[in-house]
Formats: structure tokens, sequence, C-alpha cells
């Protein structure tokens, strides 16, 4: 294991930090570019360890896609694979062998794919035997486990000689990840419709266009962090728009009640504090990779907050809730479970002079809890957990003159 010992620093002089490219968009687009018939021109893409991946399976094609951690290049894969009539074994690690994909398979069963599960029924390792046939042009999908099946669905639609009908069933989770697909397919010349819990994709082809990839808010989330519990600063994040297709831009909400006033302006967004408001409650059912960012940052702050919307959090890269729970403890904070997928966060009242963040595999454990160090040293095991969507994390720590040891290995 490697350790990162961050120095405790809180006071920041303005700075900028040259965000990263989101990987969700950035894979989206080089899905989306892999059905297009003619050339598109793709800027910008990410950096992104999951991107980097989904960029080398589609160049190489090789027989067996291991996706590693990545949860989109696994579930857009496993359709694309499938449409483009394919036989591929898709794996990953441990932990990706143990992130459900039955409800995907289900669906492209439904409409013909041949696909079979090597190991544990309705989870990776699975062989894919191709798509000889559609069979059906609707497929009921629900919704309040992963929108990733949903946006792999919609991706692959119109290649498919009828198109197809999604039918949406019960609560819909992440849907801003679905609107993010639906508009880059828009971008990309494909014409739909979402009427109540139908959305609908005729035959089409992809037109070729110009696209280029938006910086990461997700990444963005923890710098917001940071200045929020912080005792002075400011900070322009480079690249970031107002109207993002991404719905972690809800950060720039949430932090303005966290005492972070966010002024968008050419080029970026500034960052300066403000009194904290205070945040009461928020639902992350639409912005579930930001809850750890807001947790901890509600933990430091002495923000006694409802966190509601939480289902998906327990099967993303690691149980985050349990992790969170762990970790959160070890500066006496606490993530208290109030009803299923509903916690409270019960703040820090006394801090540690040093605390060691355990990371799961997780890349978001160690950046949502990097803003503990305007309280206390620091120390991230496995620091290099963050090449999953942001290499140069630690690197834009730097740029901030936030003192930091050469990792060790221990
Ligand atoms: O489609 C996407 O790019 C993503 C959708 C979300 O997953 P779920 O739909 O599984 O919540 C999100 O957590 C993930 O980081 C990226
Ligand atoms: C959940 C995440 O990614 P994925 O599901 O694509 O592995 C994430 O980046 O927080």
């Amino acid at each position: 294991m490697t350790i990162l010992r961050l120095h405790q620093k809180s006071e920041f002089t303005p700075s900028r930090i040259p965000l990263p490219s989101s990987k969700s968009e950035s894979n989206r687009a080089l899905v989306i570019d892999a059905l297009t018939a003619g050339e598109n021109k793709i800027t910008n893409l990410a950096e992104a360890r999951d991107t980097q991946t989904m960029i080398r399976l589609l160049e190489k094609n090789p027989p067996v896609f291991d996706v590693l951690d990545a949860g989109t290049t696994m579930r857009f894969l496993t359709a694309f694979a499938s449409v483009t009539n394919q036989k591929k074994v898709m794996t990953g690690t441990a932990r990706m062998c143990e992130r459900p994909i039955g409800i995907l398979v289900d669906a492209l069963r439904t409409i013909g794919a041949e696909i079979h599960y090597l190991n544990i029924e309705g989870y990776p390792p699975l062989a894919i035997h191709g798509l000889p046939e559609q069979k059906s042009d609707k497929v009921k999908i629900r919704g309040d486990v992963s929108s990733q099946y949903i946006s792999a669905m919609l991706m692959i639609a119109p290649i498919l000689p009828q198109g197809l009908e999604i039918e949406l069933e019960g609560k819909v989770g992440s849907q801003t990840y679905i609107e993010m697909t639906l508009e880059l397919m828009a971008q990309f010349g494909i014409k739909y419709t979402w009427e109540e819990n139908r959305i609908k994709v005729s035959h089409q082809a992809y037109q070729p266009t110009t696209f280029a990839v938006e910086s990461d808010w997700s990444g963005a989330s923890y710098w917001f962090s940071l200045l929020a519990c912080a005792d002075s600063g400011a900070l322009f994040l480079e690249g970031l728009k107002e109207n993002s297709l991404q719905g972690d831009s809800k950060i720039v909400e949430i932090m303005d009640l966290l005492g972070i006033k966010s002024t968008f302006e050419k080029g970026g967004v500034l960052l300066k504090k403000q009194a904290v408001k205070g945040l009461k409650n928020w639902d992350f059912t639409h912005c579930p990779d930001l809850a750890q960012t807001v947790a901890v940052t509600c933990a430091i702050l002495g923000q006694n907050s409802i966190f509601t919307g939480c289902e998906s959090l327990k099967i993303k890269e690691t149980d985050r809730i349990l992790a969170l729970q762990q970790e959160l403890a070890k500066f006496n904070a606490e993530l208290k479970e109030i009803e299923p997928a509903v916690y409270q966060v019960i703040p820090s009242v006394t801090m540690p002079r040093q605390v060691q963040i355990h990371t799961y595999d997780d890349h978001r454990m160690a950046m949502a809890f990097m803003p503990l160090l305007t309280k206390t040293e620091v120390l991230i095991e496995d620091p290099e957990v963050v090449n999953k969507s942001y290499p140069s994390f630690w690197k834009h720590c730097e740029l901030l003159s936030i003192a930091m040891d050469k990792p060790t290995e221990s």
C-alpha cells in the first residue's frame, strides 16, 4: 500500500485549476463515434483511466474486453458489442464482477442478443455472441438500479433496424445521466421523443459532427469542498459552463448553502467564500457521485444534514455508505442510517491531529476526503486510486501549494 501525507493548510491564495474532462461525456462520445459511419471530430477527451480503457478497447478490439473498474465502459460496451454483432467476453476487476448487469442483459436479450453469464447469473463476466436479428422493438427497464443500462440501450437504439422504445419502470435514478446521453445523441443528429416514461428512438444514422468534451463537474466538486472547508481563499475552476450536460453541476446550488458563491465568467467559474446558509437536507437521486463530497464537507463544517436518494451508493466502486461511515468515524463524525437510503450526517466535534483515510479502490473516497487537510494532517492510502477519473488530481493540489510528502510504501 502507498500512503500520501497531506500537510494541514487552510488559506488559499486565489488560484486557477485546470480541470480534467468529463469521463461520462467522453465515454458516450466514443461509443457514438464508433457507431457513426463517417468521421467525427471529438476533442478534449478525458485522461481518466475509464476513458483511456474505452479508447484502447475500441481501437484494439481484443476478444476479451477487460474494462477494469469502469462501470460505464462495461455497460456501454456490452450493448455496443451486441449491436455490432460481435463475439466478446466482457470482464473487469473483482469489484466489477460484483456490480449487477442483469437488467441490461435482460433488455439486450429481449431485443435478440445472445449473452451468457460465465460465472454468477446477473453479474460479469459475460460471453456475448452477437445480435443476429432484432426480435423486439420494445423493452421495459427498471430505472432504480443504474441509469447506465438505459444509456447503453439508448445509444445503440438508432442502429437497430426497427429502432427501440424503452419503457422506464418505477423510480428512475441518475436521470440527469439519461438526459446527458440523449442530448449528446441529439448533437450527433439523432431525433427522439420522451413522453412520460417512454423514450422512442427510430432507426436512423448518427451524423458526423464536431464535439468538444466539457470539463468534469464531478471532479470540480472537490475544489468547491476544499474552499468551503478552508478559512479563506478563492479559486477559479477552468472550463466549466453554467449550462452543462452534467447533472453534477448541481454542486453550485449545494455549495451555495455551504458557503461558496459561484460566479460564471469567461473561461470558467470563480469560487469565493460567503456565509454558510446551511444544508438541512439534499436528495442525491440524480447526482449520486456528489454524495461523498457533500458528506465530508458537512461533517467538517458542522452541518447536521439529511441525505436522501442514496439507493445506488452501495453498488458503486465500493459500498460507499459503509466506506463513508468507516472513514467519517475516524474524525468523530457519523453517517447514520435513518431509514433505507436515508442518512443523517452527524458532524465532527473533535478533530484528531492526524487522520488516515482508507480508499477502498474508490477514486471518490480519496478525493472527497482531501479537504480534511484544512483541519488536520491527512494520510491518503493508495492515492493513485484517483486515476480512474482524475489522474492529475494530486498535481492540481500542488498548484494550490498544498504540501505533500512523496507517497511511501507501508
Ligand atoms: O452514465 C454515467 O456516466 C454515470 C452514471 C451514474 O451511475 P448510475 O446510473 O449507476 O447511478 C454515475 O454514478 C456514474 O459515475 C457515471
Ligand atoms: C460510479 C462511478 O463510475 P462507474 O459507475 O462508471 O464505474 C463514479 O465515477 O463515481
